[in-house]
């Protein structure tokens, strides 16, 4: 094992179980070459070297938050365009912005800048769409390596010539699938590369042929390869996607080999319980996007019903569904959604008869899903300060807080409810310190 070279004196505030939180003051971190975490202990009994970075009095660190659902080539229109259905807005806004990365240039440009802001906002592990292309996707995943963000990242399947234009598809089946092939190979070339993965993407069922599915499906199979798509996201899509298939969304992707122990979800707003079932049975995760769901979706996601049936779930942001690049946005939003679909929103009706009862979440599960909820479904050991996790990780100086004395409780509460990114003074992602600007 390679020898500690970095110790972090800190406070570290972090959730190691769903619905718990802990916090282990002037603790002291010592992290291997490789950036694992090799230990966590109380600084008073441990034992230091003299070049100790010492954060005390700077904030408090918490673990890198993880996106779950990011579409990269749609950081340009990151609040925009949000006015317009999903299918119209894949159409008028959404298709035309992605065929602009044949440019290699342009998407040079906005990917770095993208990866620095999502840095920037604490982001640590992203999963990342790209476009149909395989240059500027491959630059995406250089662009992770070089600037140290853990991510796994996805050039875009879609050949269906009924749903998608001329200007922006695969020329057929075969294209998409040996071009993804191509794709995850290249990126397991880049030199260095020990934070970066390609997966198998077929962009949505409504935007592939089954010989495409079926494909890609058995690519991610011999590649061993993980796999992202959109599922049961709205009504339009739902509907979609069973007049087409007779089936779910789940069950139509199950039946392509789509459905795997390395499988994000996005979305899955309408999912029944035996799409639950049979998404925990095979192990899928699902990226929960609230914001993006404010607008698209057109109902809330039974959050707390899936985490109760054992489904694997983290947040997403979903750039540019959704209108923010920091993730905590969306966690306030998992709380506040969750609230709606409890009470209701229809005042006309009576209370008892209003909302989804038992659907709340608090700020501790929400905290959960954005560190080990997205961790747990990437199956990735991050998400917690503890020996055998990556010291990927942020630390948040959140203003006002001396005011009065607060409980590690109201602190988490704070963090969660109204940081900042402009409260995030440093990311490090594997012991690289990967945010100097903050
Ligand atoms: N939110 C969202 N849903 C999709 N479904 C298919 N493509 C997309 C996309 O780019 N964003």
């Amino acid at each position: 094992m390679p020898d500690i070279v970095s110790q972090y004196r800190a406070d570290l505030l972090h959730s190691p179980e769903r619905g718990q939180i802990e916090r282990i003051p002037d603790a002291l971190v010592s992290v291997d070459g490789d950036g694992m975490i090799t230990s966590v202990a109380q600084y008073s009994a441990a034992k230091t070297t003299p070049d100790t970075i010492d954060l005390r009095g700077q904030g408090v660190l918490i673990p890198g938050l993880v996106d779950l659902h990011i579409h990269a080539p749609q950081f340009p229109q990151l609040g925009m365009a949000l006015d317009v259905p999903l299918e119209d807005w894949l159409l008028r806004y959404t298709f035309p912005l992605e065929a602009r990365y044949a440019d290699l240039d342009f998407a040079t440009e906005v990917y770095g800048a993208m990866v620095r802001r999502l840095l920037a906002g604490g982001t640590t592990t992203a999963v990342y769409f790209a476009t149909i292309h395989a240059a500027s996707s491959l630059r995406l995943a250089e662009i992770c390596v070089e600037l140290g963000q853990r991510a796994l990242v996805g050039r875009v399947a879609m050949d269906d010539p009924e749903s998608c234009p001329e200007y922006y598809r695969d020329a057929d089946a075969k294209t998409a699938i040996k071009d993804t092939a191509d794709f995850i190979t290249a990126v397991r070339a880049i030199p260095n590369n020990t934070l970066v993965e390609a997966t198998v993407t077929p962009r949505f069922i409504p935007a592939c042929s089954d010989e495409a599915l079926a494909g890609l499906g058995q690519l991610a199979a011999e590649m061993n390869a993980p796999i992202q798509t959109h599922c049961s996201e709205s009504d339009w899509e739902h509907h979609f996607v069973h007049a087409r298939c007779g089936m779910s969304d789940t069950f139509a992707l199950d039946s392509f080999g789509l459905l795997t122990r390395r499988t994000v979800l996005a979305h899955a707003g309408f999912i029944d319980d035996d799409d639950m079932d049979l998404i925990r049975a095979r192990g899928a995760g699902i990226a929960h996007c609230p914001l993006s769901n404010t607008y698209f979706a057109n109902a809330a996601f039974p959050l707390r019903h899936a985490l109760e049936k054992s489904v694997r779930v983290g947040l997403g942001t979903d750039i540019s569904g959704g209108p923010s690049a920091f993730l905590l946005d969306n966690a306030r939003a998992a709380v506040a959604t969750s609230r709606m679909l409890e009470t209701g929103t229809d005042p006309s009706k009576e209370q008892h008869s209003r909302g989804v009862p038992e659907s709340r979440i608090d700020f501790r599960g929400a905290f959960w899903l954005a560190t080990m909820g997205g961790a747990d479904v990437l199956d990735l050991p991050v998400g917690l300060f503890a020996a055998g996790r990556h010291f990927d990780a942020v630390l948040v100086d959140l203003p006002d807080t001396d005011l009065v004395p607060l409980s590690d409780e109201d602190l988490l509460q704070a963090i969660v409810m109204r940081a900042t990114p402009a409260d995030l003074k440093a990311t490090w992602v594997a012991g690289r310190r990967v945010c100097d600007d903050q």
